[in-house]
């Protein structure tokens, strides 16, 4: 949903690399809280008007990352609920910048649980080829990103997402909000 809804800044931000469950917990969180739940991924595509593999492929990264920045600044600004933020957005520092004294919530997995939970079968660009190494390279340079712009971490493995919901709303405090 773009453009919808209270202004921001969203109640919680959710980073963490694909598998980590932004999307699943996204979701519970904001039925948990009674607010609506934006993904700055689709909010992309929409305003792209095709698919995020398609914009990699004829515009290539560095492009992705001005429209997600864009979007990033967008949402913080036009969204009260809960966001979450493509799994590389904390790549760009004008991004991150943006993400100063926000409540983010960076959510941690491990290589086994991702493999287990995304399958690598998804349309995600980044990992295409030889995706528990390029998985691994990717977290060794998103570690202490995703680490920096959290306010808080939480650990998704052998966790129920309705588990890590719980957690995220303990970290952020929300729990009676
Ligand atoms: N805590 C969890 N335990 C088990 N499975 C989970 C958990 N969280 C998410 N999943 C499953 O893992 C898959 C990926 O989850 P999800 O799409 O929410 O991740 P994401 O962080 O949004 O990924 P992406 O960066 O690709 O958008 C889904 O099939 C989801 O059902
Ligand atoms: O990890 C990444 O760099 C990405 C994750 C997805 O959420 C998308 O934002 C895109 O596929 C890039
Ligand atoms: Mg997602």
């Amino acid at each position: 949903m773009t453009g919808t809804g209270p202004a921001g800044p969203p109640l919680v931000v959710l980073v963490g690399p694909p598998g980590a469950g932004k999307t699943t917990v996204g979701r519970l969180l904001a039925d948990r809280l009674g607010v609506a739940y934006r993904d700055t991924d689709g909010d992309i595509e929409t305003t792209a008007g095709k698919p995020i593999p398609e914009i990699f492929f004829d515009e290539g990264e560095p492009h992705f990352r001005e429209l997600e920045r864009a979007a990033v600044r967008d949402a913080l600004a036009g969204h009260r609920g809960v966001l979450a933020l493509g799994g590389g957005a904390v790549m760009d520092d004008g991004t991150r910048a943006l993400l100063g004294g926000l409540p983010v919530v960076f959510l941690e997995v491990g290589l086994h649980d991702a493999v287990r939970r995304v399958g690598l079968d998804a349309p995600r660009p980044l990992l295409a080829v030889n995706p528990r190494q390029s998985w691994r390279q990717l977290m060794d340079a998103r570690r202490p990103l995703y680490t920096e712009v959290a306010r808080a971490v939480v650990s998704t493995d052998d966790r129920t997402p309705e588990d890590v919901a719980d957690a995220v709303l303990d970290a952020l405090q929300l729990k009676d909000a």
